[in-house]
């Protein structure tokens, strides 16, 4: 692990399986501490490759100790397509981790799917903000965003993270929570976000990406690069939190 103030922590493992043991253990600590610290823990999941990757959690000794009646569940990003469309980030988690582990239905923010991207994603930055006023979420103190203990996040061979893409101005959001985009380049095209000022609020965000196609990206995100070029949505990732990294040897094998 290389770690140096400020810096992000960056986890190199040999293989898929490491890193899915290394997360294991960091999120069942975090949730530990902020149980501990104020009897709940806040989650956001991203779609992808992710969900698999989360498999440790629901194997001894993780099943058994970790608070999941403490639990919220968030989706970073969500398409809107019905919940049990095979498309569905809900659907994904829900079918390959929710469904294993005893969280309080309500405790899960799924999106509502009968809803435009653009009333689903002011439907969902609405909740979020009864959320705070609850006290359930708390909130960033220098910005008044919310702040989420952690935030678990993909990213694409193309450098997208949560549904912020390259080309698209959605990344440059600065006063919603959560925004909304129709011509995702990522099927499917309808899609809602939460925003950078969001992921970039949390406690914690984990970077966890596996795989040789992620290679050349994770080299412009971690590497040295110049301010000319326009940041990939990975660069804008900078949250006040801390921030790590589980990389597979595929992913760091650029650096
Ligand atoms: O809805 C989505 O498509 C995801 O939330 C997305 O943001 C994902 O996290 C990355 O694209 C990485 O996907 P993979 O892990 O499958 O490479």
């Amino acid at each position: 692990m290389e770690t140096e103030e400020g810096k992000p922590a960056v986890h190199k493992l040999i293989s898929e399986e490491d890193v899915a043991v290394a997360l294991a253990k960091y999120i069942a600590d975090l949730s530990d501490k902020s149980v501990k610290g104020k009897g709940s823990f806040s989650i956001a999941l991203s779609g992808g490759s992710l969900i698999h990757t989360l498999r440790k959690l629901l194997e001894p000794p993780y099943k058994d100790t970790v608070a999941w009646s403490k639990w919220f569940i968030f989706f970073l990003d969500e398409r809107v397509v019905p919940l049990d469309d095979p498309d569905s980030n809900y659907k994904l988690a829900y079918d390959g981790f929710l469904s294993k582990i005893p969280i309080p239905s309500g405790n899960v923010y799924a999106i509502n799917d009968t809803l435009s991207p653009e009333g689903a994603a002011d439907e969902y930055e609405g909740r979020l903000k009864d959320l705070v006023k609850r006290k359930t979420l708390s909130i960033s103190v220098t910005n008044g965003f919310p702040k989420l203990d952690l935030m678990l996040v993909g990213m694409g061979p193309e450098g997208h993270v949560a549904s912020l893409f390259c080309w698209h101005f959605q990344r440059y959001e600065k006063k919603r929570w959560v925004t909304f985009i129709k011509d995702s380049p990522k099927p499917p095209s309808k899609r809602i976000t939460f925003t950078f000022p969001v992921i970039n609020s949390a406690s914690n965000v984990a970077m966890v990406i596996t795989g040789e196609d992620l290679a050349s990206a994770v080299k412009v995100a971690l590497g040295t690069h110049s301010s000319d070029f326009i940041p990939l949505p990975v660069q804008m990732v900078l949250p006040e939190g801390e921030l790590a990294w589980f990389l597979d040897m595929d992913a760091a094998s650029k650096l």
